[in-house]
């Protein structure tokens, strides 16, 4: 069933309070936590993997709400890290189609450990690249920025890609990720997307529970306008 998921993005957070700040966007009504995993090789940064995921999932537990964990491999060998995110408790592993030789090999590797199986592409790649991969993946990333930094401007151009996959795949999650808030949400609702990353957007706002209820409404409204099933 296709509905609105909102992950905040925990790069935008601060890492001193990692734990409190997490749990902060649960107790807001965030759907998803999205994990930004960087190994300075794929992108050009560094930010966090499996032991500081275990720490998370020890600190947040499972049972006060059914805590989801959407991993996001910009790494430059996602094979390698399937077994660990797996045990440090990740339920989603989003590799990128740009990193791979394997798309097919590496989304059944990721199901074998049980979690759900995601492929990312960059701005200059093509949506194409995914038709033949869409029935086995849980869900698409179609990032709307350069992957490895947090706060930067979205790229409407990759709505394009959006709504040419939502109409290829009505039933899958699709997932935008890069400079998400108030004012880029409804391009984004528009062209299908229902996954919503926002990290800067998030972790800044006055108000973050009035901007999540804000995103998950315009997504929603959007899924129901197409006459994609929603809740
Ligand atoms: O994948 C990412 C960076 O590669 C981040 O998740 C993304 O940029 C979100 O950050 P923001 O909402 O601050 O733009």
């Amino acid at each position: 069933m296709v509905k609105a998921i909102i992950a905040p993005s925990i790069l935008a957070s601060d890492f001193s309070k990692l734990g409190c700040e997490c749990r902060r966007m649960y107790d807001l009504g965030a759907d998803w936590l999205h994990v930004d995993v960087m190994d300075g090789n794929f992108v050009p940064n560094i930010s966090l993997g499996p032991p500081i995921i275990t720490s998370l999932r020890k600190a947040i537990p499972r049972t006060e709400k059914k805590l989801f964990f959407d991993c996001h491999m910009m790494v430059a060998n996602p094979e390698q890290w399937v077994p660990e995110i797996a045990k440090a408790g990740g339920d989603q592993y989003t590799f990128h189609y740009e990193s791979t030789k394997d798309a097919k090999a590496l989304i059944q590797l990721i199901k074998e450990h049980g979690m759900r199986a995601a492929c990312a592409v960059k701005p200059g790649t093509p949506a194409s690249v995914l038709f033949e991969l869409g029935e086995q993946l849980d869900m698409i990333l179609v990032m709307t920025v350069e992957p490895g930094f947090g706060g930067q401007k979205f790229m409407p151009d990759m709505m394009a890609k959006v709504d040419e996959l939502r109409r290829r795949f009505p039933q899958l999650d699709i997932q935008v990720d890069g400079g998400l808030g108030r004012e880029t949400v409804p391009a984004a609702a528009d062209a299908g997307a229902n996954v919503i990353v926002a990290g800067t957007s998030c972790f800044t706002a006055p108000e973050p529970v009035e901007l999540i209820d804000y995103m998950r409404d315009t997504v929603n409204n959007s899924l129901k306008a197409k006459g994609v099933h929603t809740e």
